[in-house]
């Protein structure tokens, strides 16, 4: 038995988390960075708005401005002036008095109101008005933003939407951590790169480049060891190399009991391995571990167990280490409209498809085979059905969790 309490040998996935948690020092040096180049990066210290956004009252209508006593007590109003976005109306509104306005221009002094100019008649400069509400059409100052606010928060990842808001404060540089860095490298006498000449001996390495395009999903700069043979003394220097340069190396393949699988024992010796077996399907060999300046996943080799891992074990740890504190799943309740296969001991994130149907029900169905070499079953996948480890097969009509891909691992 495990110190979990567990018998099987494999650690459920939320004691490594904590593990990981506890073994994970969040990076702490902080970079200023240009507006343009911060996205996906994190915030290193709470952003707190130096100004009111919008700066002034102004027209959310392109129509005129008003007083709103004054339209009750004259119904029509003379035009005294104009209110452009950038040439505003100098003048005070009068009794009487309105002032054509466009949408974004600063609201005269004097008015309360705006009415859009398709509740309005002209005749000249003598102005009918219908539909009239007081208060109307009227954005102040601070109502999207109010000056002193907290607009985003240390430990968050900086989205386009974020880099619109940071603009609209006039703040063109971030104080970010400093980007994670991470090296990637596959073993495996078999694997071939891709552009290299096809042998029927040997598989193409789909791990790495998937790994590293999911790396930059996730903000990373990302150093490619390439493919590594299955030879202690060449897994060792690439290990040397990476604990060098890397916050995190993340290898693939060699961490199961295989005769040619080295890279456990190798980390083995070179650094420390916190744990290796989880209880998550697919990925059950899958090695955590830390060397003197970095920390260490052991992906299996299977693609589809390397993709599930890097994206449900591996990208929140590195979220967490690059600074974020905000890296959650989505979960939707779901029913079942097929049968699940499902063996118990394991947490399994089975590839499916989901969609909502006509009376609102989120519809769950396998999609395809589950093997852990099947990579192409993704691509008729949109969502994970997360089974708990201790449920056996799940049948048509009962209930399941979805979890739609996020941009890691999809779309
Ligand atoms: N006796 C046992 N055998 C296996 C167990 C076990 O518990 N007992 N676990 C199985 C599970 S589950 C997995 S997952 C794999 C993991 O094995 P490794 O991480 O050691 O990976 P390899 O043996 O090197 O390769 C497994 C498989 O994946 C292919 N592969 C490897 N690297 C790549 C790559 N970069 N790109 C594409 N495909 C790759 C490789 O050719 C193998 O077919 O172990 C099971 N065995
Ligand atoms: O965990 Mo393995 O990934 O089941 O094939």
């Amino acid at each position: 038995m495990n110190s979990t309490g567990d018998t099987s040998g494999l650690m459920p996935i939320h004691y490594a988390k904590q593990l990981m948690q506890k073994a994970i020092s969040p990076i702490s040096e902080v970079v200023l960075c240009d507006l343009n180049a911060c996205l996906d990066r994190i915030i290193a210290h709470d952003i707190v708005s130096p100004i009111n956004v919008p700066a002034y009252d102004n027209s959310a209508m392109d129509g005129y401005a008003l007083k709103y006593d004054s339209f009750i007590a004259c119904g029509t109003l003379r035009q005294v002036g104009k209110s452009f976005a950038g040439a505003k109306f100098e003048g005070q509104l009068k009794a009487g008095e309105c002032v054509r306005i466009m949408t974004g221009a600063e609201i005269p002094k004097g008015a309360d109101t705006v009415v859009m100019q398709e509740n309005a008649r002209v005749d000249g400069k003598q102005i009918t008005f219908h539909s009239v509400t007081k208060g109307d059409a009227i954005r102040r100052a601070g109502y999207d933003i109010k000056q002193g606010a907290t607009l985003l928060q240390a430990g968050t990842r900086i989205n386009p939407v974020d880099i619109g808001l940071l603009a609209s404060l006039g703040i063109n540089e971030v104080d970010v951590y400093r980007q994670l860095c991470v090296a990637v490298f596959t073993t495996g006498d078999e694997l071939l790169a891709a552009g290299q000449a096809q042998r029927n001996d040997r598989i193409f390495d789909s791990n790495r480049p998937m790994l590293i395009a999911m790396l930059s999903r996730l903000g990373a700069r990302v150093i490619d060891l390439g493919i590594i043979a299955d030879n202690k003394v060449k897994i060792q220097a690439a290990f040397e190399h990476a604990n060098q340069y890397a916050d995190c190396v993340i290898t693939t393949g060699g961490v199961s009991v295989g005769e040619a699988d080295y890279t456990r024992e190798v980390l083995a010796q070179y650094g420390s391995i916190d744990f290796w077996k989880l209880a998550i399907k697919p990925g059950k060999p899958l090695a955590f571990g830390r060397l003197s300046n970095s920390i260490f996943f052991g992906l299996p080799g299977n693609p589809v167990s390397a993709a599930v891992t890097f994206d449900k074990i591996v990208a929140p740890a590195l979220a967490y280490l690059a600074g974020s504190r905000s890296f959650t799943a989505v979960t939707l309740q779901g029913v079942a409209i097929r049968d699940f296969k499902k063996r118990p001991g394991r947490t399994d994130y089975q590839r499916a498809h989901y969609f909502v149907n006509d009376a609102g029900v989120v519809s769950v169905e396998p999609s395809g085979s589950q093997s852990s070499g099947v990579l192409s079953c993704f691509r008729k996948s949109n969502c994970y059905a997360v089974f708990e480890s201790d449920t056996g097969d799940v049948l048509k009509g009962e209930p399941v969790q979805v979890q739609p891909f996020n941009h890691i691992i999809s779309e």
